[in-house]
């Protein structure tokens, strides 16, 4: 089964091309089943870059999914196209009467910011306010997983002495939880962050559990023991290049920034590094859709009573 996606989203031509099915919003779908209604509030400069590495994760399911993409209003994009946003992206605004199975916040470069400062903070609030009562569940990703444990908890995010840049090895801390089903005792997921939540901060609030850490890049996975609430500190939807354009970029700006931890062959940035997480990824995104959206959303979320008022 496909996911649907705006008609003419640059990220379609590429995605077919890797045999993900993709429909356009006007193609028909079969009737006997609701799909799933996912948003994905996208805060990233690299937008389209974004679009394509989360529906390439989307994508890989039997299930049928809607997407709808959304963008800060209250933010006026430097590096994304007024076109591209009107043609293919709404506003909380124009969707916030609606219910959604998933919703999932990407990262932003602004963690060396404080949260107050951001210019969409009022409107994020809002938004992550809003999807306690109308979304089934929501994964936040790197910066907006710690938005989201601050928002929500009061944990602080912490600055690091030196860039966590690499590819790291990660333990599974719960085996038994739904959404680390078929992880491997260790496997690798790139993280790029100036910034953490500590362990310890996290201990101390009951309704959250560490599914998964690192020795060397801290805490990976955290989510709320009901699982409507999925805060991810690594970028499993990197592609393999990614950080390796993150530090061309950055030696280019004459930037003293670490080489990529365990991601070059040989630690020799002249070469070309390999996937390692790319299973763990499409593992942990279907894990979620599956267990965490498709088998907790009602069959009509639209009939749910709404007790959130805006
Ligand atoms: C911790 C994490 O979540 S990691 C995820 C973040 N990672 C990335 O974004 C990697 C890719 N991004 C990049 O490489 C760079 O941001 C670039 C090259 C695209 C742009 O860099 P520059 O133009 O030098 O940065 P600049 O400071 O002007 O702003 C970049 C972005 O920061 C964000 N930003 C900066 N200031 C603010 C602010 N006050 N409030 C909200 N967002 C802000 C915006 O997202 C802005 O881009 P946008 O307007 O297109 O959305
Ligand atoms: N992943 C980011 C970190 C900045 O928030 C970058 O290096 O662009």
């Amino acid at each position: 089964m496909p996911i649907k996606i705006p008609d003419h989203l640059p990220a379609k031509e590429i995605l077919a091309q890797e045999n993900i099915f993709v429909m356009d919003e006007s193609a028909a779908y079969r009737q006997d089943i609701r799909p799933l209604r996912i948003a994905i509030l996208n805060l990233m400069p690299t937008k389209e870059t974004t679009e394509t590495q989360i529906l390439r994760l989307l994508g890989n399911t039997p299930l049928q999914v809607d997407i709808v993409l959304l963008h800060p209003s209250s933010h006026v994009s430097k590096n994304t196209s007024e076109e591209h946003l009107r043609s293919f992206y709404s506003t909380f605004d124009e969707v916030k009467h609606r219910r959604f199975d998933g919703l999932i916040i990407t990262g932003a470069p602004v963690e060396t910011m404080e949260f107050e400062d951001v210019n969409y903070w009022e409107e994020l609030k809002q938004i992550m306010d809003w999807s306690v009562t109308n979304v089934t569940s929501t994964m936040y990703i790197c910066w907006a997983s710690q938005a989201g444990l601050y928002h929500h908890f009061g944990i602080p995010k912490v600055p690091l002495e030196e860039k966590c840049f690499g590819v790291f090895a990660h333990k599974v801390n719960k085996p038994n939880v739904k959404l680390l089903r078929g992880f491997d005792e260790l496997f690798y997921a790139p993280h790029s962050r100036h910034t953490e939540v500590r362990r310890e901060d996290i201990k101390r609030v009951p309704e959250l559990e560490i599914l998964s850490e690192s020795d060397e890049a801290g805490v990976y996975i955290v989510g709320t023991k009901d699982g409507k609430q999925i805060f991810v500190a690594g970028h499993s939807e990197y592609d393999p290049l990614s950080l390796k354009w993150e530090y061309d970029r950055d030696v280019a700006k004459g930037m003293d920034v670490p080489i990529p931890v365990n991601y070059f062959p040989n630690n020799d940035p002249s070469k070309t590094p390999p996937s390692t997480w790319r299973a763990h990824a499409n593992l942990l995104f279907s894990n979620w859709l599956n267990y965490y959206v498709y088998q907790e959303t009602p069959y009509d979320i639209d009939q749910i009573v709404d007790s959130y008022s805006i």
